[in-house]
């Protein structure tokens, strides 16, 4: 059994998960930060060609299969191996996203999406999971306020896209309601901080009731 603790970042582009996750990592001690896609160089790769503009003409399905390649390896050199050593793993992203995105918000079913990252990740689910909650317009502006943020492929899609994203999430807080906790986004970066730490804490203090 894993040592560690498994806390996934999750929400709609520009809810602020970056920004509050690099927070996070500050104020604890013996703690890993990474994110998805990406977080180790074959995953990093893999980004690259999910997010390049230039390929619009990828097929929905092989968007999912990148993306689940892509956190597969992520997970077996990176995450795991840390889980395993006892530290607190903070994911930007992780098996959620692809429920909203490729499963909801691209139309591929959820469920469906759900069999092929189960082959990715076998039992290895985040022992608490913090949704950033944020309407796609606030987010969106959000994003554009920051000019030097890189636009990727799928911040070009449309508005239509990031609310079906955001339908996505709440399906899945009705799914999996003991592991994923929301919390309004919208809220000053404070608020928002301050409730994330507390989520953090508390599951640290409850898997480890000595610390
Ligand atoms: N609570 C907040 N209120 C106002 N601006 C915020 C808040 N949280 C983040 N931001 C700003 O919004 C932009 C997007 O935040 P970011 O952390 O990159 O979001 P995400 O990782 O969810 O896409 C950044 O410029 C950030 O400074
Ligand atoms: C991990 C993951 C991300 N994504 C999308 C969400 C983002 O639009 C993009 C990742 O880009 P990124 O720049 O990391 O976005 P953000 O700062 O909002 O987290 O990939 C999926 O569609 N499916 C996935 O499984």
């Amino acid at each position: 059994m894993n040592k560690g603790i498994f806390i996934t970042f999750e929400g709609p582009d520009g809810a602020g998960k970056t920004t509050i996750i690099n927070m996070v990592t500050e104020q604890l001690e013996n703690v890993l930060l990474t994110r998805e896609p990406g977080g180790i160089d074959i995953a990093e790769q893999i980004r690259r060609v999910i997010l390049a503009r230039e390929n619009t003409a990828m097929d929905p399905r092989t968007e999912a299969l990148l993306y689940a390649a892509a956190r597969r390896q992520h997970l077996m050199e990176k995450v795991k191996p840390a889980l395993e050593e006892g530290i607190v793993v903070l994911c930007d992203r992780f098996v959620d996203s692809s429920l909203a995105y490729q499963g909801h918000a691209r139309g591929l079913g959820i469920d469906e999406v759900l069999k092929i990252n189960q082959f990715a990740i076998e039992d290895m689910m985040p022992d608490l999971t913090i949704y950033f909650d944020i309407e796609p317009e606030l987010g969106l502006k959000r994003i554009n306020k920051n000019k030097g943020r890189e636009v990727n492929r799928l911040d070009l899609e449309n508005l239509d896209f990031h609310h079906k994203v955001r339908e996505g999430y709440a399906i899945l807080m009705e799914r999996f309601p003991n592991r994923i906790v929301k919390i309004d986004a919208s809220d000053t970066l404070e608020k928002v901080f301050e409730k994330t730490i507390k989520l953090v804490i508390e599951k640290i203090e409850q898997k480890r009731p000595s610390v």
